[in-house]
């Protein structure tokens, strides 16, 4: 039987994606007009599409949405996770339509195109999220030109010469300038607007920005904390300079071997001085690397809203927010981490406990934006315990 809903041939394609085997996918370009390169990947959530093209994780990554209708509900100026859009560009198979909603304040189009983000819509998602699942995420120039001119040998070239994620630290590039308080309040029912707690007598923690959402932050003040944020290449002295009474290691993108080099000495220092420690995806990472366990590329990695995760202390699954493309390798794991979480899809390692410090980590986003909230408890968890280690409320 024939296809109900076939994939318009483009009559003249405005955009292409080239990968790096020579490969080309025609389709219709949107938001900006450019080439980018870098890793592409696809990502399974239906929602929250403006909250993941600004996660700062995303930052060298060309995304493959595999649910067909994003941008419908157009752009806002309240979902974002950064103050700048991270990921390269995006894949989506259906055209963007005009924004549908109450809250949308411009169209998805015209947000990438102001943030310098390239769009490509007629693409069958399918056959590439099956070729990326088959042959592990490639890497590819993602490219819009309105006249429809392209030069795909240079294309080609571009996505060749790209050296890859694996040993590339993109921390640096997206972490925080100069130490800052978060002040960024939060609104809760029944109290109200809390502002960020920066004059507060609150448990004060110090969180390493290595290219963090904005939620967990919102999150580590919902749970009672004041959070200040330092740069992913501030040292130990400056770390100590707050005097913090926990340390959180935020996510980030890039491989989690190559900005242990710079960070791995600074959170060993941090672990010796015994005050908690609380660390997602990349934080998790490197935690691990911290410990002296390994980490690898995955072949085709996590990224969705809705991935099974065991916790292995009560044996309850979460349904957790993932996005990484590096994991915890649980043979490596020494004697003093034991393995909090498996992923209930591969069982790959997805979170760590140490068992002579106050340390934690997690592999997956309990902070959500987008997914499911089932792993809020560690927020909590996390704060209560710097809450009991500092005497502060
Ligand atoms: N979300 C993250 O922190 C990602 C961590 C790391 N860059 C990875 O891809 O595995």
């Amino acid at each position: 039987m024939a296809d109900a809903t076939p994939l318009r041939a483009p009559e003249r394609p405005t955009g292409v994606l080239v990968l790096a085997s020579g490969e080309t996918i025609w389709g219709r370009g949107f938001g900006a007009e450019g080439a980018a390169v870098g890793e592409v990947c696809f990502h399974t959530a239906i929602t929250g599409y403006q909250e993941i093209m600004t996660d700062p994780s995303f930052e060298g990554q060309i995304i493959t949405f595999t649910f067909p209708h994003i941008g419908n509900v157009g752009a806002n100026d309240e979902d974002v996770e950064a103050d700048h859009a991270h990921a390269l560009g995006c894949i989506v198979r259906e055209d963007v339509t005009a924004p549908s909603s109450f809250r949308a304040a411009q169209g998805f189009d015209s947000w990438l195109k102001a943030r310098g983000k390239i769009g490509l819509a007629g693409i069958d998602t399918r056959a590439l999220t099956r070729r990326i699942r088959e042959g592990g995420a490639p890497n590819g120039v993602i490219a819009h030109n309105a006249e429809g001119v392209f030069d795909i040998p240079a294309l080609v070239d571009m996505a060749r010469a790209w050296p890859g994620l694996e040993g590339m630290d993109l921390a640096g590039q997206v972490s925080c300038a100069a130490d800052h308080p978060w002040d960024g309040g939060v609104w809760q029912l029944g109290a109200g607007y809390q502002p960020g707690g920066a004059d507060a007598d609150r448990p004060h923690i110090v969180a390493i920005d290595y290219g963090s959402k904005h939620n967990i932050f919102r999150n580590l003040v919902k749970a009672g904390a004041k959070v200040t944020v330092l740069p992913a290449t501030a040292s130990f002295d400056e770390v100590m300079a707050h005097k913090p009474d926990g340390f959180f290691l935020s996510n980030g993108p890039g491989d989690p071997a190559a900005t242990g080099e710079y960070a791995v000495p600074v959170i060993r220092q941090m672990l010796e001085t015994g005050r908690p420690l609380f660390g997602i995806c990349l934080g998790h990472q490197l935690l691990a690397l911290a410990i002296g366990a390994r980490t690898v590329k995955m072949h085709q990695g996590h990224r969705g809203a809705n991935h099974p995760v065991k916790r292995l202390d009560t044996g309850q699954v979460e349904i957790t927010s993932m996005n990484h493309g590096f994991a915890v390798e649980r043979d490596s794991l020494p004697a003093n981490a034991r393995e909090t979480h498996v992923s209930l899809f591969d069982d790959s390692n997805c979170g760590l406990e140490l068992t002579d410090r106050p340390a934690f980590s997690v592999q997956y986003h309990p902070e959500a934006s987008p997914g499911p909230m089932d792993s809020l408890y560690l927020f909590e968890k996390f704060v209560s315990r710097v809450r009991a280690a500092s005497g502060k409320n």
